[in-house]
């Protein structure tokens, strides 16, 4: 009879662990930097509970930004540019993880696993590309068998392809996340992470899953970050300083609004291969705002994602009270965050900090505990959900 080979054996030995150290990685599409969270988990599933215990971006720099922005969200790219990066990322996303190790002063044989969500190049679901015969689909590049190689630890990747196998659109994976974290009962609560795309996860008082919802809402940061850049050379709109010095165009804002992805089906999923520069220069030709100031469009961009998110939240979600709790890096746009309590006046918004979740981390934590899922824990089943255990299992040697 034969036996496990020591990958096999490695990987039940840490599945059994009673506490598990792991760390998150997410690498977003505001492509800001490398989000690396160590996390313990004792449990699994509605049993879970976590500790972070240490958190870091790690910026990028602007030519590896040049790099990857080559193949971004784009349609006609450069196919020996993906087949280098997908390994060249994955290598540096481990060289960054030993980093921030170092740093911590942390042993990396400490470390039972990591999970990588990898960076998204593009994200087709069908509505976007609209061809028969082909189910939704997404691109995460920077594969896990570099991370596992370079870092010596059992990695963990490419969480999104299973939903989609399993009928999802590959995103948005907070779902899993916000119910096993988030939720509380007697509370209804709306947790919101305004990254480069917003999405939120709805958790009703009384704890019924089959009325979680869990969707894209619209832009985020993304067309705010693509205007700083292209109009001011700057990463992005700091503290709001520019969208302060601008007025919202309310006819290029009701331009912006007037797309079919507002009114498509629940749960849905976007991304900047939609909402581009090339979405803003359409809007303001339809509406003949070409020549505002380009404070004016930072301005009218800012309060697009404001919006959209009060919008869909009025349409969408009945409750009688409601709490927000806001993560990413919107909920650091002064100018967002403002108009959304003027909007909601009457309802409690602040940031997922005052639930013990750090918003800067939120996604990393994420990846981290779908990674212990993957180790430890069952499907669940939340309304008409995938329920399956995603991610694609790496080994050292
Ligand atoms: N002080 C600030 N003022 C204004 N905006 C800020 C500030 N800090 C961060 N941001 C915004 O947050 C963005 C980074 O957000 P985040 O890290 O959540 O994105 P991401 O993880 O790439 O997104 P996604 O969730 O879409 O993958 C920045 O590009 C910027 O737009
Ligand atoms: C395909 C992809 O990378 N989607 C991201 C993106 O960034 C925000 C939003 O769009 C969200 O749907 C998703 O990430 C988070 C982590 C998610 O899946 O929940």
């Amino acid at each position: 009879m034969s036996s496990l080979n020591q990958n096999l054996q490695k990987l039940f030995t840490i599945a059994q662990k009673p506490v598990k150290v792991g760390i998150g990685l997410m690498s977003g599409t505001s492509l800001d930097g490398l989000d690396i969270a160590l996390c313990s988990f004792t449990g699994n599933g509605l049993q879970t509970s976590f500790k972070l215990l240490q958190f870091i971006t790690i910026p990028y720099g602007q030519s590896f930004k040049n790099e990857v922005q080559q193949v971004f969200a784009r349609k006609t790219v450069d196919l020996e540019q993906i087949t280098l990066l997908n390994a060249f990322i994955g290598d540096y996303h481990g060289e960054l993880v030993l980093q921030a190790l170092e740093m911590w002063k942390i042993n990396p044989v400490l470390v039972d696993f990591i999970a990588s969500h990898g960076q998204t190049i593009y994200h087709a679901p069908k509505r976007l590309h609209q061809r028969p015969g082909y189910s939704n689909a997404t691109l995460q590049i920077g594969d896990g068998d570099h991370l596992a190689v370079k870092t010596g630890i059992l990695t963990i990747s490419d969480f999104r392809q299973k939903h989609i196998a399993a009928g999802g659109e590959g995103a948005p994976l907070a779902l899993y996340g916000d119910v096993l974290l988030g939720s509380k009962p007697g509370e209804n609560r709306i947790l919101l992470n305004i990254g480069g795309i917003a999405n939120l996860t709805y958790l009703p008082a009384d704890g019924d899953t089959a009325k979680v919802l869990c969707t894209d809402i619209g832009p985020g940061n993304t067309l705010i970050d693509a205007a700083c850049r292209k109009y001011f050379n700057v990463a992005y709109d700091q503290d709001s300083a520019i969208a302060n010095k601008g007025k919202v165009n309310d006819v290029l804002l009701a331009t912006l609004l007037d797309h079919p992805f507002f009114n498509e089906e629940l749960p849905k999923t976007t991304g900047p291969e939609l909402f581009s520069l090339t979405y803003v220069e359409q809007a303001q030709a339809r509406s003949e705002t070409e020549n505002i100031r380009n404070e004016d469009l930072i301005s009218t961009l800012s309060m697009f994602t404001v919006v959209s998110i009060v919008n869909f939240i009025k349409q969408h979600i009945v409750a009688d009270s409601l709490n927000i709790f806001v993560s990413g890096g919107g909920a650091r746009n002064p100018f967002v965050i403002t108009h959304l309590k003027k909007a909601f006046a009457d309802t409690t918004i602040a940031d997922t900090g005052s639930l013990g979740i750090d918003p800067d981390a939120k996604e990393a934590i994420l990846f981290a505990l779908l990674g212990n899922e993957a180790l430890c824990g069952e499907p669940i089943v939340i309304g008409n959900n995938p329920a399956v255990l995603m991610g694609k299992f790496s080994f050292p040697l």
